[in-house]
């Protein structure tokens, strides 16, 4: 039985009347397998006796002038029937005024330096508004865990640094990315491709797992190969295609060992994001 709450006091006691630990899966709703995998790996930290929150909010803070917030899809029955199906004990859907009651917060949350990097540049304020939701997300649900996606893979570094360097006393944990059979990452924000769109969209994977194959030969390879196939791809502009560390530090060129490759594309007017793990240098790819 999934319990609906709409206010951060009826959060509250539910989470207060937990017995066991308490695992937080943020998300804007629009849900699809991808969050599904979320509640499940939820569920298996903190087990049987544990208490699952799943958040649905669109955080109009993290939105941009002219970006989607208004078409952003809203799917409400769906949503409610896979948290159920995933077993998530406790779904906290508020309002706007009931997240910011007196309009824009004064304080917020600064993301530092790698927030204006990367998805940072291409989206000023955004990561502000991702922290800023999430750290009242976290004092809301009050979470022992809270598991996130590793396909919004800056969003995950920012939200363990802004965990780490302010003290909140979470274990954030990061869940891999689920994709579509041709490699398409899961995401809300496909609901938005036609067809002919769709078929471009999977570029960004096969640029990707390119990036992958040659790491062996080193940094500049594994970005010239991802590059090769984003070229040239008519529907698909790119917005950036970066190695870095695995904490998004920038990289020497003669890096070995972890990285991971990022990208960004429009596709028509979709902005879609995808990343993956890589191992830089011979004998390690
Ligand atoms: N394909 C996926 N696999 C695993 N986790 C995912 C996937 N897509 C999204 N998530 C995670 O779900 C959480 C909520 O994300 P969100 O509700 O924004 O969904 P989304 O599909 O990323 O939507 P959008 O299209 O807005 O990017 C985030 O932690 C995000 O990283
Ligand atoms: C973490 C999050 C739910 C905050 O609004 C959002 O950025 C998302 O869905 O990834
Ligand atoms: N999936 C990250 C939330 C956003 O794009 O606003």
């Amino acid at each position: 039985m999934t319990d609906v709450v709409r206010t951060g006091a009826e959060l509250g006691a539910a989470v207060a009347a937990a017995r066991g630990r308490v695992a937080l899966v943020p998300t804007m709703g629009a849900l699809h397998e991808g969050h599904a995998s979320l509640m499940g790996a939820a569920r298996a930290v903190v087990g049987d006796g544990g208490v699952v929150v799943a958040s649905v909010f669109v955080n109009p803070l993290q939105f941009g002038a002219g970006e989607d917030l208004d078409r952003y899809p809203r799917t409400w029955d769906a949503d409610l029937a896979l948290a159920e199906r995933e077993g998530v004990d406790v779904v906290f859907a508020p309002t706007v005024a009931e997240v910011y009651p007196g309009g824009d917060p004064q304080v917020t949350v600064d993301p530092g330096p790698l927030g204006a990097e990367l998805e940072g540049a291409v989206r000023p304020g955004h990561f502000a508004g991702v922290l800023t939701v999430v750290a009242k997300l976290f004092g809301l649900a009050r979470p022992d865990v809270a598991v996130f996606g590793e396909k919004d893979y800056q969003q995950l570094v920012l939200i363990r640094r802004m965990a780490a360097d302010l003290c909140l006393r979470v274990e954030v944990r990061g869940a891999p990315t689920v994709r579509e059979p041709d490699g398409l990452a899961l995401s809300s924000r496909n609901r938005y491709l036609d067809d002919e769109q769709r078929r471009v969209a999977a570029v960004l994977s096969r640029a990707l797992h390119a990036g992958q194959d040659a790491a062996r030969t080193g940094p500049e390879a594994a970005r010239a190969a991802a590059g090769a196939e984003l070229a040239d791809v008519p529907g698909a502009e790119v917005d950036y295609l970066e190695l870095r560390d695995p904490d998004l530090a920038p990289l020497a060129p003669d890096a070995t060992g972890p990285a991971r490759l990022l990208v960004a594309a429009r596709v028509g007017t979709t902005r879609l994001i995808d990343n993956t793990a890589l191992s830089l240098g011979v004998g390690t790819g």
